[in-house]
């Protein structure tokens, strides 16, 4: 099992990802994502939950009409991990 990353990797890995920011009482990095409609935002969480299964690795998230809220974090390990920083590059392709 992967170990969660120091806080000097995270702050690393949060630099180089726009808009997600770290909840220390979650121990887990999040972003808010707002789409046009409902319809974009399905989209997106269809493919990033594709993405999601193909990584064995996925999002902890909230839907409401055209908004998307996303929490990693790697449960076993009790923190984030390189495998969130590496789904959360891959979500943010997936936006668009
Ligand atoms: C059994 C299964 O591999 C685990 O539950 C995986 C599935 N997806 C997961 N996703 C995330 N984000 N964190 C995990 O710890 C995790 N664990």
């Amino acid at each position: 099992m992967a170990s969660p990353l120091d806080a000097a990797a995270l702050e690393a890995a949060l630099s180089d990802l726009s808009g997600w920011s770290y909840d220390g009482d979650a121990r887990a990095i999040g972003r808010q994502f707002r789409f046009r409609d409902f319809s974009e935002a399905f989209a997106f969480m269809t493919r990033v939950a594709l993405a999601a299964e193909k990584a064995g690795h996925h999002p902890d998230w909230s839907n409401g009409y055209n908004r998307v809220d996303i929490s990693l974090s790697t449960h076993d390990a009790g923190g984030v991990t390189d495998r969130d920083i590496a789904l959360a590059r891959a979500i943010d392709a997936l936006a668009g």
